[in-house]
């Protein structure tokens, strides 16, 4: 029998609803505003009724509860977004479709559809937006224990010239996302991100951050390579200021494997398509390990 695989990408901002083919090409694609949970919930369940699929995966923003064994398994737990904390999102989308599902963190979903596109098994997808998220696979599994990974809240040395800025985190303050996601770049000069100068030294300062992320990822993991994704890292001249910040800070400590240019990258999966073709693989995989 043919099969069909569902993606959901849960975003703060939007849902991107999906469905796959056996080879993992997108059939269909649309993008939902993330508004009350009931209205996104009944908006992503009348698509998956419309557009029935034999396995579909979930890849949420968080923190979320990704143990099986927990009475919450399922749900977004702790997250500042309001009307979505504790809401279980597997159980509410179970009750009315009756397939396997998938539940994994959105950058986690991300990091497998590069691991899929690429081939490379171990590798680690950060995205730089509104907040910093990151996911990673090892040997071609996802790492974590207790729950999944954090690392976008990791903490990072100040830049010099940027020593008495707070930071933005709602839980920490001056994290990495706190003094490096999009909303930092609006909280210290009002102007939002986009519409800040290129020759800003902004750049520079917020360079060093994402530069100390990915130095941290090489010591801790030694991944095959470190995917940047995300609105802020679409601008062109992000991952030249972040791969020579990136090599001074290393300081030749650690042989990359490969070149610094094909070693910090953007998504080989293009139009921010990588959770979703991520998500298929890992519905896929509920079927019958493919991928
Ligand atoms: N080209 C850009 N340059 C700099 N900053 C940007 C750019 N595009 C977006 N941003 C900033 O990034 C943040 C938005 O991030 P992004 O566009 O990745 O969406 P998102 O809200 O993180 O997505 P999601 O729906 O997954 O939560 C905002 O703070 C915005 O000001
Ligand atoms: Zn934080």
């Amino acid at each position: 029998m043919t099969e069909l695989y569902g993606s959901i990408e849960a975003g703060g901002t939007k849902f991107v609803l999906a469905v796959g083919d056996e080879q993992l090409n997108v059939l269909k694609r649309i993008q939902i505003p993330t508004e009350t949970p009931e209205k996104t919930l009944a908006a992503t369940l009348s698509f998956f009724q419309e557009n029935p699929v034999t396995a579909l995966s979930i890849g949420s923003f968080g923190p979320i509860d990704i143990n099986p064994e927990s009475p919450t398994y399922g749900s977004i737990t702790t997250t500042p977004k309001a009307g979505w904390g504790n809401i279980n999102l597997l159980e509410i989308l179970k009750k009315e479709l009756s397939i396997p599902m998938a539940f994994t963190t959105d950058v986690n979903a991300s990091a497998y559809g590069e691991m899929v596109k690429t081939g490379q098994k171990s590798l680690i997808y950060f995205t730089i937006g509104t907040g910093i998220g990151g996911g990673a696979v090892q040997n071609g599994q996802f790492i974590g224990g207790f729950s999944h990974a954090e690392m976008g809240h990791q903490y990072v040395k100040h830049h010099p010239k940027d020593l008495d800025f707070a930071g933005v985190c709602p839980y920490h303050g001056d994290c990495i996302e706190g003094l490096a996601a999009g909303p930092s770049l609006e909280a210290r000069t009002g102007i939002r991100g986009e519409n800040l100068p290129a020759d800003s030294e902004i750049w520079d300062i917020q360079a060093f951050y994402i530069a100390q992320l990915a130095v941290n990822s090489t010591l801790a993991f030694a991944p095959e390579k470190i995917v940047f994704g995300g609105g802020v890292m679409a601008q062109e001249h992000m991952m030249e200021r972040v791969r020579k910040q990136f090599s001074q800070l290393l300081a030749g400590y650690v042989q990359l494997s490969c070149d610094l240019q094909d070693y910090l990258v953007r998504p080989a999966v293009l139009e921010n398509g990588s959770a979703t073709l991520g998500n298929f693989a890992l519905a896929a995989n509920l079927l019958k390990r493919k991928y």
